[in-house]
């Protein structure tokens, strides 16, 4: 057994054993996106650094808790706070919760960030499902060993976002009288946000939007089949020819303000998700 493979079952086991319940749906929140969590709604908060094999997330703006909520009547796991490449993770350990999530047999996976618009049409605070996206992080988590128990060793990327869940998404949006964008999203390393020159070349391939997280997710979950979803929070432009600069802080400060858009959103899709558990 490899590392993460031990880490990632002692995790799971834990879980397992401390958890009221196993959710058949799972939420990734992404930078500043969790105020519209209703504290009635969580009914265990458990800090990643209680659970065994788990790294600890050292970013401003990510909680670092596991919540076992009931989002409007509905069980779902909650990560408040992600890891990313930029804080000096493996591919594989920023990808562990999803991992056991896989283990755990949880069948859907939201994952939601806080991202620059590339695409001019695009409204800073606005929302864009991920149809796609581009692996610009130089890393993937899928790199050595494979463990084939969890998926194979070349796993097809033709569709990676549930195509069911975007028009269930599409679908809640709508109800909610939201506007939703779609479209495709880089994830880069980071830290360091983009150059005007970085900014053009990313839209020249055919991103929508950028940001430092949510791809490694994805393609762990897609290798061990789960369906995903991927929301952005489209908190600052970025836009080659007339580039404002931006800040951490700022990004986080529209992420909270477009939190409670994004809670509509997700607290009318995810009790029509269905699956095991409802
Ligand atoms: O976890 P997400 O993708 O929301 O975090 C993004 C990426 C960086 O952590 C940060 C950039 O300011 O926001
Ligand atoms: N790389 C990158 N990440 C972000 N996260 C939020 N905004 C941005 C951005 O403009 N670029």
């Amino acid at each position: 057994m490899t590392d993460i493979q031990t880490r990632a079952r002692t995790a799971t086991d834990w879980i397992r054993k401390n958890c009221p319940s196993i959710p058949n749906t799972a939420l990734v929140l992404g930078s500043g996106l969790g105020k519209w969590i209703d504290s009635a709604w969580i009914q265990k908060s458990i800090p990643y650094a209680d659970i065994p094999g788990f790294p600890v997330s050292t970013v401003e703006g990510h909680a670092g808790a596991l919540l076992v909520a009931e989002i409007k009547g509905t069980p779902a796991f909650v990560f408040s706070g992600r890891f990313h490449l930029y804080e000096g993770y493996s591919p594989r350990e920023v990808t562990l919760p999803i991992a056991c999530l896989g283990l755990l047999g949880t069948e859907n996976l939201i994952l939601t960030n806080a991202a620059g618009a590339l695409n001019p049409l695009f409204a800073t605070g606005g929302l864009m499902l991920l149809t796609d996206h581009i692996n610009m992080t130089g890393h993937n988590p899928l790199t050595g060993p494979n463990v084939d128990d969890w998926g194979p060793r070349f796993p097809d990327m033709s569709q990676v976002y549930c195509p069911a869940l975007r028009e269930q998404a599409m679908q809640a949006a709508m109800n909610c009288g939201q506007r939703l964008e779609q479209g495709v999203y880089v994830a880069v390393a980071g830290p360091s946000l983009e150059t005007p020159a970085e900014t053009r070349m990313y839209r020249i391939m055919g991103a929508d939007a950028i940001g430092m997280s949510t791809v490694p997710e994805a393609i762990t979950a897609h290798h061990m089949g789960l369906k995903i979803l991927g929301i952005s929070c489209l908190t600052n432009k970025n836009l080659p020819d007339c580039m404002a600069q931006t800040s951490h802080a700022e990004i986080l400060d529209q992420a909270n303000a477009s939190s409670d858009a994004l809670g509509s959103l997700l607290s009318a899709l995810i009790p029509n998700l269905g699956g095991r558990h409802g």
